[in-house]
C-alpha cells in the first residue's frame, strides 16, 4: 500500500509537471515514470525551472537549456553538470521564495531521497491550483508546506493557536527595527526562509480577503481557518497512516500506540477548543490569524515529516537487517541440505558395509561350525576313551637294573615278571600311547591338548590319572613340587589353553569358566579348593 501511494503521487507529479511544462520540453519524463526514470528526468532541472517559471514567472531567471538531445546522456548527467546544479538551486532558491517545501539537491542524485522531490512537486502543483482558483479558492496548497521549520515554532498541544501566535519576540523585532507586519510571523519569523514563508502565506490571505467587506472578514477567517484545520488534521491523519504502516504494518502494538498519541478525535478536540478560543479573541488582526493557522499547519508537517523521515531510516534498516537474515538462513538452510546429503550417503555407505560384514560374518559362523564338526568327528574317530600310559624314571637312589619294564614301543610296553618263567615271564599291552621315563611334560600334554577345545565346543572331557602309590599320577597332573615352566602338569596347561582359545574368540563367543578341584582318597571325597578347616566331606 505504501509503495503504491508512492507511485500515485510520483504519477500525479508527472503528469502536472508534463502538462505545465508542455510536451517538448517534459520529452525526458514519463507519464508513468519509474523512481529511477522520475529522477533522472528532473536531475538537470530544466524541467522544475520551467514549471516554476510557468506559474511563478521570473522565479528562476535564467534556466540553463540543453539544445541537443544528443549531449543528454542516459542517466541525466550532462557535460556541464555544474549548470545543471544551478538549475536545480535556482529552483529550490525559487521554493523557498514562494514559500513552498523544497528538497536537497542530493535527492535528484541515485540513493537521494526521491519521495521528498515528489512531495515538491505536489506542493508547488497545490499552490499553482490555489493560485489558479484565486480569489475563489480557500488555501489549499501546502499539503506538504515548507518542512524545514525549527523546533522554536512548534506550537505545544491545547495551546491556543493565538496564545502561541502572542508568545512573540514582537517587541525584541520592533526594537530592532522590524515592522510590526514582520512580526507578525511571530516565533516562526525569526529566521529570514522563514519570513519569506510567513509573508507569502499573508499575501494569500490578503489577496483572499482583499475585495471583501469589513464585516465579512471574520466569517471569511472563520471559514479559512475552520478549513485549514481540517486540512491540517486530514494530513496529520494521513501522516500518521504513513507512519503506522512505514514502522510495522503488521505490528498492532505500534499501531495502537500511534493511535493512542495523535488520534484524529484528539487533534479534533484541540483544533476545536483552539478556534473557540480564537474566536474568543481578537479578530481584529486577520493577516497574523492566518499566519498562524499557517505555522501550525508547517509545524505539524513538519513534525510528521520528520516522524516519516525516521520511520523511514528505521524501515530502510530493518528491511536490510531481514535481508541479512533471509540471506544467513539460505546459507544455513543449504548447509543443511548439504549436510543431510553427505549424511545420507555416509549412511549409505555405512549400510553396504555394514552388509557386507554381516555376510562374511555369517559365512565366517557357518565354516566355524563346520570346523568345530569335522575337528570332534576326529577326536571321535581317534577314540572317546583314551588310555595313556607313562612310566615314572627310576627315583634317585633306586637302582635301575631292578625295571619290569622290558621293552616301550609307541603304543604297546612289554613288561617281564621275573618269578615267572618263558613265555609267561613277558607280557604286552597295548595303549593308545605309551609315554616313556624321559618323555616330557609337554609331550604328555600334546596328546591330550585337542581335547580340551572340545570342551570349548560343548562337550564333556574328563582326564584323571590311575595307578599305584608314587607312580607319579600328581606328577603328570601338576608336576613336581618346585614348579617351573616345563614341568607344568595337564591340569595348568589344560586351563591355560582354555584361557587362550577364550581369547582367540572373544569377539565372537563369551565363555564362563568355573573351577573345582575334588579329590577322592579312601571312600573319601574332599574339596580341594576349600579354605575351611574341615576339608573332609562326610560324602
Ligand atoms: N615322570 C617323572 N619324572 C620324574 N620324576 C617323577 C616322575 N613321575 C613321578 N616322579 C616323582 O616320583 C615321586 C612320586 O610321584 P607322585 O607323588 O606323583 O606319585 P603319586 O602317584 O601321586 O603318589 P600318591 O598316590 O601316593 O600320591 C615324586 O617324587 C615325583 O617327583
Amino acid at each position: 500500500t505504501f509503495s503504491c501511494t508512492l507511485t500515485v503521487r510520483r504519477n500525479e507529479a508527472a503528469n502536472w509537471l508534463r502538462r505545465t511544462v508542455g510536451v517538448v520540453c517534459a520529452k525526458n519524463l514519463a507519464e508513468e515514470p519509474s523512481e529511477e526514470e522520475f529522477r533522472v528526468g528532473l536531475r538537470n532541472g530544466i524541467i522544475l525551472c520551467n514549471a516554476v517559471n510557468k506559474i511563478q514567472p521570473g522565479t528562476v531567471p535564467k534556466v540553463v537549456e540543453v539544445h541537443s538531445v544528443s549531449t543528454i546522456p542516459s542517466d541525466g548527467s550532462a557535460l556541464c553538470a555544474y549548470q545543471y546544479f544551478e538549475n536545480v538551486r535556482n529552483f529550490l532558491t525559487g521554493l523557498q521564495d514562494l514559500g513552498l517545501p523544497t528538497f536537497e539537491v542530493s535527492d535528484l542524485e541515485k540513493g537521494g531521497q526521491g519521495v521528498r522531490v515528489v512531495d515538491c512537486v505536489l506542493a508547488l502543483k497545490s499552490f499553482a491550483e490555489t493560485k489558479k482558483l484565486g480569489k475563489q479558492s480557500l488555501f489549499k496548497h501546502g499539503g506538504i508546506v515548507k518542512p524545514s521549520m525549527s523546533a522554536k515554532c512548534s506550537v505545544r498541544k491545547n495551546e491556543p493557536f493565538m496564545k502561541a501566535m502572542t508568545r512573540s519576540h514582537s517587541a525584541e523585532l520592533l526594537r530592532d527595527g522590524v515592522s510590526p507586519e514582520q512580526t507578525l510571523g511571530l516565533d516562526c519569523s525569526l529566521e529570514p526562509a522563514e519570513t519569506i514563508t510567513s509573508d507569502s502565506i499573508r499575501m494569500l490571505v490578503q489577496t483572499i480577503i482583499s475585495d471583501k467587506k469589513p464585516e465579512e472578514v471574520p466569517l471569511l477567517v472563520e471559514s479559512l481557518l475552520s478549513k485549514v484545520i481540517h486540512e491540517f488534521e486530514r494530513r496529520m491523519a494521513n501522516q500518521n497512516d504513513l507512519v503506522k504502516y512505514t514502522i510495522d504494518p503488521n505490528d498492532s502494538s505500534s499501531l495502537s500506540k500511534t493511535e493512542s498519541s495523535d488520534t484524529p478525535q484528539e487533534m479534533e478536540a484541540t483544533s476545536t477548543s483552539d478556534h473557540g478560543k480564537m474566536d474568543d479573541e481578537d479578530h481584529n488582526s486577520v493577516g497574523s490569524t492566518g499566519d498562524v493557522s499557517a505555522a501550525g499547519l508547517v509545524n505539524g508537517d513538519s513534525v510528521a515529516k520528520e516522524i516519516q523521515a525516521m520511520a523511514d531510516i528505521h524501515f530502510e534498516l530493518q528491511k536490510k537487517q531481514i535481508q541479512d537474515m533471509k540471506s544467513n538462513i539460505c546459507t544455513v538452510k543449504s548447509g543443511i541440505e548439504q549436510f543431510k546429503l553427505q549424511y545420507s550417503e555416509d549412511l549409505a555407505k555405512l549400510g553396504n558395509h555394514l552388509r557386507t560384514i554381516s555376510h562374511a560374518a555369517s559365512g565366517y559362523h557357518k565354516v566355524l561350525e563346520e570346523n568345530r564338526k569335522l575337528y570332534n568327528q576326529i577326536q571321535d574317530l581317534r577314540g572317546n576313551i583314551r588310555v595313556y600310559c607313562r612310566v615314572r624314571p627310576f627315583l634317585p637312589g633306586k637302582v635301575s637294573s631292578s625295571s619290569s619294564v622290558a621293552g616301550i614301543e609307541d603304543r604297546t610296553i612289554t613288561l617281564m615278571t621275573s618269578s615267572k618263567q618263558g613265555k609267561d615271564a613277558r607280557k604286552s599291552f597295548t595303549f593308545n600311547r605309551v609315554f616313556g621315563p624321559l618323555a616330557t611334560q609337554a609331550e604328555v600334554f600334546v596328546d591330550m591338548q585337542p581335547l580340551v577345545r572340545s570342551v570349548l565346543d560343548g562337550y564333556n572331557v574328563c582326564i584323571f590319572a590311575y595307578g599305584q602309590t608314587g607312580s607319579g599320577k600328581t606328577f603328570t597332573m601338576s608336576g613336581p613340587k618346585i614348579l617351573t615352566e616345563e614341568g607344568l602338569g595337564v591340569n595348568y596347561r589344560a586351563l591355560n589353553d582354555l584361557f587362550d582359545i577364550q581369547a582367540q574368540r572373544r569377539d565372537t563367543f563369551c565363555y564362563e569358566i568355573s573351577v573345582q578341584m575334588m579329590e577322592i582318597y579312601n571312600e573319601q571325597v574332599r574339596d580341594l579348593l576349600h579354605s575351611g578347616p574341615n576339608k573332609k566331606d562326610s560324602k
